[in-house]
């Protein structure tokens, strides 16, 4: 068989999840609640009023489900911390929260398998949250680095790779823009304070970290990013182009790697939230202080026009692709695309795909098998488009499949399954997909074959 892409010997071959999504144990340990278990439980914000109140039970199935990582081959495991367990309480450090924590590091470290921690995936503590909207309060940032500095000290060089915050776009834009995300805002002038807050407590973070001199640990942010094509090659649907990217990149990109936010999007967006008053003097080098590597979450792409009505000008137009069960356009070329930008534009930092993956109808069929055939040939498209950029030099470092195991999708609830590993919720049963035994041959091989 010959080899379609051949990656490196040293590539971090991975899975991701986060807290909320898998642990269930909600009020277990000393954990309170977080805006999610609030927002899942309020009327009409998830699909049948599902909630993460026992997920796929990770909390209590951790030690069977590094087992399953250790039989997919995985070299390393993305998850994310609940800072309700750490600190259920502003001030309340909770050591029962951390000690699960410790647990899960410990059954990992046994198989050799390295771990990869989210410090924020979305699950804010309520009590944040009742203190002035969470992000909206410029204290969350010292609540952020009191909570980030007590895993520093607590698992510190136990994890090598140290994630601040996982798609910023996501815990302020959707979240408090668009109201789709807990807390279910939909005010745009709120949607950027909570972006810039975020934003700020990822550099104060990164301060802490490096004052604590963590040997053998490293860190970074993740982004989701999604390239913005024009619908055609008339101006107006260029500059249509323009601002969809500066709403889903760049007004994060540019203040990590520029230090400042761009220029085109401080203009339109000026117009709708006025002034710009919480952004302070000194903040924007706090935002770019160095960082050593850069986490992208790709799923893919958006093509656009012009549209003089909307907020950014610019309307979705569907792309001729096939679309995965969340309607999302499959463009493996659009990733190759978005990592030579990063590279051109960016960084020449290590980068990370934190996140790649689709849902898919999936069932187990007579054979108790399920044969997901559209998410391998997925992930199969994708890590060609990543090997292509690496075989020109591009620093691409590891790839982690979202998600190691179907979990709980945000407003979609149990709706979407996007696992290697499938879940009966009713039985709590795992059963490995097809996908992730055609993972564990990849990296077995360190590449793909046809
Ligand atoms: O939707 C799949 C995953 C989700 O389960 C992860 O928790 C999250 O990190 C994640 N981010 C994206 C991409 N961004 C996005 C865009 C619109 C709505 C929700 C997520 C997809 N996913």
């Amino acid at each position: 068989m010959i080899k379609l892409a051949k990656f490196p010997r040293d590539f971090v071959w991975g899975t991701a999840t986060s807290s909320y999504q898998i642990e269930g144990a909600v009020n277990e340990d000393g954990r309170t609640p977080s805006i999610w278990d609030t927002f899942s439980k309020t009327e009409g914000k998830t699909y049948k009023g599902h909630t993460g109140d026992v997920a796929c039970d990770h909390y209590h199935r951790y030690k069977e489900d590094v087992e399953i990582l250790k039989e997919i081959g995985v070299k390393a495991y993305r998850f994310s911390i609940a800072w309700p367990r750490i600190f259920p309480e502003e001030g309340k450090y909770n050591p029962k929260g951390m000690d699960f924590y410790k647990k899960l590091i410990d059954e990992l470290q046994k198989r050799d398998i390295v771990p990869a921690a989210t410090i924020y995936h979305w699950d804010l503590p309520q009590w944040a949250y009742d203190k002035g909207g969470g992000w909206l309060n410029r204290e969350s940032i010292k609540w952020y680095v009191e909570y980030a500095t007590k895993l520093f000290e607590e698992l510190g060089d136990a994890i090598p790779l140290w994630i601040t915050h996982n798609e910023p776009w996501c815990s302020s834009i959707l979240s408090y823009g668009i109201g789709e995300h807990a807390p279910g805002h939909k005010n745009y002038r709120e949607a950027l304070i909570a972006a810039h807050h975020i934003l700020l407590s990822h550099g104060e973070a990164v301060k802490a970290f490096r004052e604590m001199n963590i040997k053998g640990s490293k860190i970074g942010i993740t982004l989701n990013l999604t390239p913005a094509y024009p619908a055609s090659e008339k101006e107006e649907d260029k500059l249509a182009a323009q601002y969809a990217d500066g709403f889903a990149n760049r007004w994060f990109l540019d203040p990590i790697f520029k230090g400042n936010y761009p220029e085109d999007m401080m203009e339109l967006y000026s117009k709708i939230i006025g002034e710009f008053d919480f952004i302070k003097e000194g903040d924007l080098e706090t935002i770019s202080v160095p960082i050593d590597f850069l986490g992208v979450n790709y799923y893919t792409r958006s093509i656009v026009k012009y549209d003089e009505d909307s907020m950014l000008k610019a309307e979705n137009v569907p792309g001729p692709g096939k679309r995965t069960e969340m309607g999302w356009e499959i463009s493996p070329e659009s990733l190759y695309d978005l990592l030579k930008r990063l590279d051109r534009e960016y960084t020449k930092l290590p980068m990370y795909i934190t996140e790649n993956g689709a849902a898919f109808k999936d069932e187990v069929t007579e054979d108790g098998r399920v044969h997901d055939d559209e998410r391998i040939e997925y992930i199969k498209e994708h890590l060609k488009a990543a090997a292509k950029f690496i075989g020109e030099g591009g620093n691409l470092k590891g790839y982690f499949v979202w998600s190691l195991m179907d979990n709980f999708e945000w407003a979609h609830g149990y709706s979407k399954r996007f696992g290697i590993v499938y879940v009966d919720y009713t039985t709590q049963k795992r059963i490995l997909k097809d996908s992730a035994l055609w993972y564990k041959e990849v990296i077995l091989d360190d590449g793909i074959e046809d």
